[in-house]
């Protein structure tokens, strides 16, 4: 799990060559509110954020600002850049220009859940949840996307819905307010589907913030639209 305070277009994976852009400051209450969910205040921001891989411009100039409760929704054909746009935002994947204001720890579902095959599902999400200092969120986070019944099971007899349900086990599990979801509903049932649609209103409900990549349709009441 990523665990990241500050702002990027310094650090990461250079999207190309090594120039970094300059830190963004968001100007004026629109772009500048930030709360507190848990004693933690959060806030997700891109300033002018371009994005070349490849040798291909992904996207160029992206702003947009997320306070508590927040959500945007990414979308776009394979290869646009939302998997790219996530990492940005992790602070995995510096931009060529442009800046990230991030503000309480970031949790990211990416497209491999990182699960370690060999352990029980329990075995598996805990590891990451020690990391996280919660090493007592495990049972609350499987129960929270219906696992608790397979928690012995080991993680490589899981079937895909289950994986990405387990992967989702771990942000919940992290307690972080800045959630980043790579296809969160990939491979899940229309049940399933629902429960991460509650789950991501419930975050936002306690203050949490979400960034949705996805090419279903997820329901996000009041999400931005971030169309690559
Ligand atoms: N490490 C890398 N080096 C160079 N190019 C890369 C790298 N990783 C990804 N790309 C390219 O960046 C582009 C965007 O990839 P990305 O995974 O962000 O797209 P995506 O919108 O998430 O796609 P999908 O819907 O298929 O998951 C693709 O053309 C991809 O080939």
């Amino acid at each position: 799990m990523v665990r990241e305070r500050g702002r990027s277009g310094r650090s990461g994976q250079p999207c190309r060559g090594a120039r970094g852009g300059p830190p963004f400051r968001p100007v004026g209450r629109r772009h500048a509110r930030a709360g507190r969910r848990g004693g933690v205040s959060a806030e997700l921001a891109f300033g002018d954020v371009t994005c070349v891989r490849g040798g291909r411009a992904l996207f160029e100039g992206l702003s947009f600002a997320l306070a508590p409760g927040g959500a945007a929704r990414v979308t776009g054909a394979n290869g646009a850049g939302k998997s790219s746009l996530l990492r940005i935002a992790a602070g995995l994947l510096r931009p060529v220009s442009g800046g990230v204001q991030r503000e309480g720890a970031v949790a990211l579902l990416a497209e491999q859940a990182a699960l370690d095959g060999d352990a029980t599902l329990a075995e598996a999400v805990g590891f990451w949840a020690r990391i996280d200092g919660r090493p007592d969120a495990v049972t609350g986070a499987l129960e929270a996307v219906g696992l608790s019944a397979i928690a012995d099971a080991p993680v490589r007899i899981l079937s895909t819905g289950q994986r990405r349900r387990g992967g989702l086990a771990r942000v919940v599990a992290s307690g972080a307010p800045i959630w980043l979801l790579d296809e969160p509903a990939s491979g899940l049932d229309a049940p399933a589907v629902g429960q991460v649609e509650a789950l991501i209103a419930r975050h936002r409900a306690e203050g949490g913030i979400a960034l949705v990549a996805t090419h279903q349709p997820l329901d996000l009441p009041g999400a931005q639209e971030i169309a690559l």
